[in-house]
């Protein structure tokens, strides 16, 4: 399986190999982008400072990004960035390249060092952004600034496109990029944004890390709960008020999983990929998933993180209430976030979140909802996952098993289905559960060697992009 080479494939590719100053450099500037605080608050309401002065930043690190005469740089929605590098070659169809500029909050409480300080302890980075996302921001460009140093000239055409609000929506920065791209009529082979890793750990028998290709993602249905009644005096108290009522309402919702959709989704090619590096006896479970699929979906179940492979998820995160203690609230409000599993739908998830309510005193508001993302193919035709592939294979050797599977959160990319059917979510890192425990969480940290690993795999896979050929379907046809 893979990419065939032809007569025109790049005779030599330039090494992946950076000098120590290099390394420096490289570590250096991403520290640098970890200590502006490019916070995105709620939707519309952005550090904008810290985001303007990411925008220097960038061009003061990455000088010759900028004055590459084959790369033209816009500001899009004010702060994000879209940069159009022109390949050599016009007939081969572009790519793009995702990542976001801004991060969730991150109080000081509860981290080793401060989460803008970029500190170095130990070979890792710390603070927020390490891992979600400005790891990829700066990857990216560093590895088109090193190749470029070494008079790099692309043959295929390539956009990177940076949000700046990718946390809260994606409004101003992707989705403004996508309607000028389709407004230019590009159409792109594929994309490649953040949203899987080499996930090491997560599931208990299987023996070796492996790499997920995250081929989906999650929708979401983030959904408000209120509760009116007539304020009055503590003293003489209603038998129920609008807290309680409300109270009981998310219990049951959080009491009430949505269904197990184990067995409809991607999640199911996972395991297949996945079913002979089991040790014994879930090797056998795993390759027989016709007979063992009631146990599998029930162990799915067990952890929060495999839970959310085969269920939308339910999560309670907001509930406001009460103005006084003698006085009986006016109003609850409580917002639910789910995020709903590829083969589910927005208004199935929403009837099943009233049916289980079944209370006609708790009014339901839709804030926002997504729909789940396409599944995009990952077959032996498809350039965008075999160039991922290969470019795996030859930055970390070790990996065995390349695999399909399901983003559980939300991407930037799902802003730009109008441009592709192949969006591929997948960061060149290890990650094993405590560092996704670091993500929107405490302590989020890169190590250096792992940093420097992501922009070795960015600038060989923009050569590796170069190929003219579409991928083959067999081995022995090369
Ligand atoms: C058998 C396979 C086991 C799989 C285990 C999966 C482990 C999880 C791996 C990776 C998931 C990390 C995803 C990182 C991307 C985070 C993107 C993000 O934070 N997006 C936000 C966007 C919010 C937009 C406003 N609604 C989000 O989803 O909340
Ligand atoms: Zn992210
Ligand atoms: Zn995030």
């Amino acid at each position: 399986k893979g990419l065939r080479d032809t007569e025109h494939q790049r005779a030599s590719p330039i090494p992946s190999q950076f000098s120590q100053e290099e390394r420096v450099t490289m570590k250096e500037s991403l520290k640098g982008a970890i200590q502006i605080p490019t916070v995105s608050f709620s939707p519309g309401e952005f550090n904008t400072t810290a985001l303007a002065e990411f925008g220097e930043y960038i061009h003061k690190v990455f000088p010759t990004v900028f004055r590459t005469s084959f790369i033209q740089h816009e500001v899009v929605g004010e702060y994000s960035h879209l940069f159009t590098v022109q390949g050599s070659d016009p007939s081969l169809q572009p790519y793009m390249l995702l990542a976001h500029i801004d991060v969730v909050p991150a109080p000081d409480q509860g981290w080793e060092v401060p989460p803008f300080s970029g500190l170095e302890r130990d070979g890792f980075i710390y603070g927020r952004g390490t891992l979600d996302n400005k790891n990829s921001v700066m990857a990216i460009l560093q590895a088109l600034e090193l190749l470029l140093i070494r008079n790099y000239i692309p043959r295929r055409s390539f956009f990177i496109a940076l949000g700046h609000d990718e946390e809260v929506s994606g409004a101003h920065g992707a989705q403004k990029i996508s309607a000028l791209l389709q407004a230019r009529g590009v159409q792109l082979a594929f994309i490649v944004d953040e949203g899987s890793f080499i996930l090491d750990g997560f599931i208990p028998s299987l023996k070796k890390p492996f790499a997920m290709v995250s081929v989906s993602e999650k929708g979401s249905l983030d959904l408000m709960l209120e509760v009116n009644k007539t304020p009055g005096h503590s003293s003489a108290p209603p038998k129920e008020t609008s807290i309680g009522i409300l109270a009981a309402a998310v219990s049951r919702l959080e009491q009430t999983p949505m269904p197990n959709m184990f067995g409809s989704g991607p999640l199911k090619m996972t395991l297949q990929q996945l079913a002979n590096e089991f040790s014994f006896p879930a090797n056998v479970i795993f390759n027989n998933l016709w007979l063992f699929w009631p146990l599998v979906s029930r162990l799915m179940e067990r952890e929060d993180i495999t839970n959310a492979l085969v269920r939308t998820t339910t999560a309670v995160t907001m509930f406001n209430a009460g103005i006084k203690v003698n006085v009986i609230p006016p109003v609850a409000q409580a917002t639910v976030n789910f995020r709903i599993h590829p083969a589910q739908t927005v208004q199935e998830v929403l009837k099943l979140a009233k049916d289980i309510v079944v209370d006609d005193r708790v009014q339901f508001h839709v804030l926002e909802s997504f729909e789940p993302l396409p599944v995009s193919p990952s077959d032996d035709q498809a350039l965008g996952y075999q160039l991922i592939r290969q470019t795996i294979q030859s930055v970390f050797p070790e990996i065995n098993i390349v695999a399909p599977g399901i983003c559980i959160a939300q991407t930037d990319s799902r802003h730009y289905t109008n441009l592709t059917t192949g969006i591929y979510r997948f960061n060149p890192l290890y990650l094993q559960p405590q560092d996704f425990r670091g993500i929107h969480g405490i302590n989020e940290r890169i190590s250096v060697q792992a940093y420097e690993t992501q922009v070795k795999f960015i600038f060989e896979f923009i050569q590796n992009a170069d190929t003219e050929q579409r991928p083959v379907s067999h081995l022995h046809e090369l």
